[in-house]
């Protein structure tokens, strides 16, 4: 019985298309290159055939990810009789600040990840890392932990299909019979989740470090977030279960010990220590991560993820299984270009027919014998074997000094998992304590070959790209209903901050060691894959580019040159026949995702504003880094919808406005949005006077009017912001430094 389906979507007509457009961007090429024969140049010219160049490129890159898409379809009915082969999996959950990252959310996730399906719950344990060292999260996850001896049962016996509570109980109205024993047992369980949520939300750290008398929390009194020992705590043991029917997972707590001496290398360096940590106590060989937001909206994801890891003849074909992310509460019609439908749609299922899709960082089944560097047996038969023998020496050096910890990488290592007794994992918190220290990593190879890797503030793309280039593929699991929901950030500075680290991150692996060029040439990424990851690096080596052609209207309004083809030679109608067809293209793209036009358009702009934004200050902080005149930190998105702009009077349709504060990236936009006016006004008075003085009506600059229009129109929020009030307008300094920039560059234009 088949467990998975391989499907390969057709697509002639839009590779037909692709096609299409890539000819007119040839055809725009020529006749640039040919009026620069022709002597009618200018810088202009000359800048508009590198910048249409370069989209060219991004197009080519674009076309190979979408060519050939594939999906997956599983089967988990038929796993039934597979049931006792089934793995055991580990579910990591990482959270890093009790203020960005509310409690409540994590201990939302945590109860929907205990609660999930799974014919064997001794098979599954919750570890939840929590770089914060808040005893806020700590006292959350121990009350969670006593809810949940009645909401999974609950869950279980009603077969509720949202096991987060807060979503559980938000969407569904009370049941009407009253009287049943249905409806009694869901009164009490939503008092008993009301009174959780009360605890949590009025516990503050100070009054339980001091009203602590069991001594629960003694560990964090002298902690500090930056500046601590390990603390371990099992906050729910599962062979300590009496009753049956009232077994979960285990859940544990593990703050990994800081110093201010060492890195501890943000999110990256917490899934090493809850890979360490979940080793000694339960090794399961299958590793489940989820960001704190990250819920289970499909209770069978497990199941369904293992019809991917153990329904091909050949496991090579499914390394990791990646679960696209989706998210809940959707501001409308996506204004802040964050949502990604298209992107997910369009790449992420066109990287299935590749090597495979990207690991994403959340929401991500990895096999852990993977993550522990072993290389696909297909291809290094004799390495594997190898790997099963290794001496301890070898894999102390490798794994760091926990003897604990080697024996259960053996255990990993060899090709048969014997079956693990049932440890006691209460009696395991010392050696956790040990493998979570700071310096516990240095001189092996955590953070290199092995575990999450180090070195980029998108430590999954980077840690996805060692696994595909060591030979493996990966699948891509999307179930109806979503198997993972979490929440996109809102406003200006979290949408843009956001992006601004992932375009960061990206192109540090770009310009490192660990570029996908090398790998492809060197080890086993295939070529197309590699091509696939360049979509992405790229993405902050655009904003030069984008920057760039933005600038082109405002400066040949201004020196009254043009930039675009005249209506007298061909280039003018490729340009509009380039200009409508790109245009028609993707919005079919946003139709056939079954995304609204408002949509369409919104993103369009985010699209503008986002590479002129964040790709534009992340490709200078990687620049600057390069210089070593700044460091990176890895800035955490906060997730408290309501709370997160700390405005009380945010209305529905105030929602997806955007916001703004002080920080730089908001700068190059407000330039080029003040440009734009500035230039308009200037080239309107040109025209006229030079109408005025010598009667001639022609207007030579009709096409960068129209442009610089077009550009008022993508950069509106900003426009908008100019004159906006509160955190809805541009704050002063930003637009003070917006002039500053803005008269340079008008004066730089003047000079001769
Ligand atoms: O020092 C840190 C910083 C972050 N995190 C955790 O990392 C996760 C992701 O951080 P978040 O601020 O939510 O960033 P997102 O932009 O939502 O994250 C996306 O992008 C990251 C890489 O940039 C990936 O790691 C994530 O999985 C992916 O969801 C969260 O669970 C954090 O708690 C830590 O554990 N320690
Ligand atoms: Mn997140």
């Amino acid at each position: 019985m088949k467990l998975q389906e391989r499907v390969i979507l057709p697509r002639t007509a839009w590779k037909l298309a692709d096609i299409f457009i890539l000819c007119l961007l040839f055809a725009l090429l020529s006749c640039r290159v040919a009026s620069l024969g022709d002597g009618g140049a200018g810088a202009a010219s000359v800048a508009a055939l590198v910048c249409e160049a370069w989209f060219t490129f991004v197009w080519i890159l674009n076309m190979n990810i979408k060519w050939n898409p594939v999906r997956f379809h599983t089967y988990p009915e038929n796993l039934s009789q597979r049931m006792d082969e089934l793995p055991a999996v580990d579910m990591l959950v990482t959270t890093a600040d009790p203020e960005l990252e509310p409690p409540l959310m994590t201990v939302n996730t945590v109860l929907s990840l205990l609660a999930v399906d799974y014919p064997d719950v001794d098979k599954l344990a919750c570890y939840v890392s929590d770089d914060g060292c808040s005893p806020a999260t700590c006292y959350a996850l121990r009350e969670a932990a006593w809810f949940a001896r009645l909401w999974v049962p609950f869950c279980k016996r009603h077969d509720v299909r949202v096991r987060a509570p807060i979503i559980y109980f938000a969407s569904r109205l009370e049941p009407e019979l009253a009287g049943d024993t249905f409806s009694d047992e869901w009164t009490f369980i939503k008092s008993e989740y009301d009174k959780l949520v009360s605890r949590i939300e009025s516990a503050d750290e100070g009054s339980l470090l001091r009203h602590d008398d069991a001594g629960e929390f003694t560990e964090f009194m002298e902690a500090e977030r930056t500046d601590h020992p390990a603390i371990v705590k099992v906050l729910w043991d599962n062979s300590k279960s009496s009753r049956t029917g009232e077994a979960f997972p285990h859940l544990v707590y593990v703050s990994s010990e800081k110093s201010r001496k060492h890195h501890h290398h943000y999110k990256a360096g917490a899934m090493n220590v809850l890979a360490r940590v979940s080793a000694v106590m339960t090794n399961a060989p299958i590793i489940l991560n989820v960001d704190c937001d990250m819920f289970v909206n499909n209770s069978q994801v497990v199941l369904h993820a293992m019809c991917l890891l153990l329904g091909f003849d050949d496991e090579t074909c499914s390394g990791f299984v990646q679960v696209p992310q989706r998210f809940y509460g959707k501001l409308k019609d996506d204004p802040f270009g964050n949502q990604m439908e298209v992107l997910r749609e369009k790449l992420l299922g066109g990287l299935s027919g590749l090597q495979g899709i990207f690991y994403l960082g959340t929401g991500c089944f990895h096999r852990r014998k993977i993550i522990y560097g072993v290389a696909p047996s297909s291809f290094a038969a004799v390495k594997h074997e190898r790997e099963g023998s290794l001496s301890y020496e070898d894999l102390r050096t490798k794994f760091g000094a926990s003897v604990e910890l080697v024996e259960s990488t053996r255990n990993i290592y060899s090709r048969e998992i014997p079956p693990k007794p049932m440890v006691n994992i209460s009696s395991c918190i010392q050696v956790a304590k040990q493998v979570s220290s700071c310096n516990y990593e240095t001189g092996t190879h955590w953070g290199q070959e092995i575990g999450w890797s180090y070195g980029s503030m998108a430590e999954d793309i980077l840690t996805g790209q060692r696994i595909h280039s060591a030979g493996w593929k990966s699948t891509l699991l999307d179930t109806n209903p979503p198997a993972f929901l979490g929440c996109a950030p809102t406003g200006g500075p979290a949408s843009l901050t956001q992006y601004k680290r992932w375009a960061t991150g990206v192109l540090e692996i770009l310009l490192g060691q660990n570029c996908p060029i090398i790998a492809t040439i060197f080890k086993r990424l295939q070529f197309r894959q590699c091509l696939a990851y360049l979509v992405f690096y790229v993405w902050s080596m655009r904003a030069p580019f984008e920057l760039c052609y933005a600038l082109l209207g405002p400066f040949c309004l201004f020196r009254n040159h043009s930039f675009l083809l005249k209506a007298s030679n061909h280039g003018f109608s490729i340009q509009l026949a380039l200009f409508l067809s790109y245009n028609i293209y993707n919005f079919l793209e946003y139709m056939e995702c079954g995304l609204s036009s408002r949509t369409w358009w919104n993103n369009m702009r985010m699209q503008r504003i986002i590479s002129i934004s964040s790709w534009f200050v992340a490709f200078l902080s990687v620049v600057l880094k390069a210089i070593g005149l700044s460091k990176i930190v890895f800035e955490v998105k906060s997730k408290d919808k309501s709370t997160s702009d700390g405005d009380p009077s945010t209305h529905e349709n105030t929602l997806g406005w955007f916001t703004f504060d002080s920080s730089p990236v908001f700068i190059p936009m407000t330039s080029l949005a003040i440009l734009n006016i500035v230039t308009i006004a200037i080239g309107v008075w040109h025209h006229a006077t030079f109408w005025m003085t010598t009667g001639n009506h022609d207007c030579q600059n009709i096409g960068e009017f129209v442009y610089c229009g077009l550009m008022i129109l993508y950069f509106w929020p900003f426009i908008k912001g100019l004159v906006g009030r509160g955190r809805y307008g541009i704050p002063w300094s930003v637009k003070l430094k917006a002039w500053v920039i803005v008269v340079d560059f008008l004066q730089l234009c003047r000079g001769d």
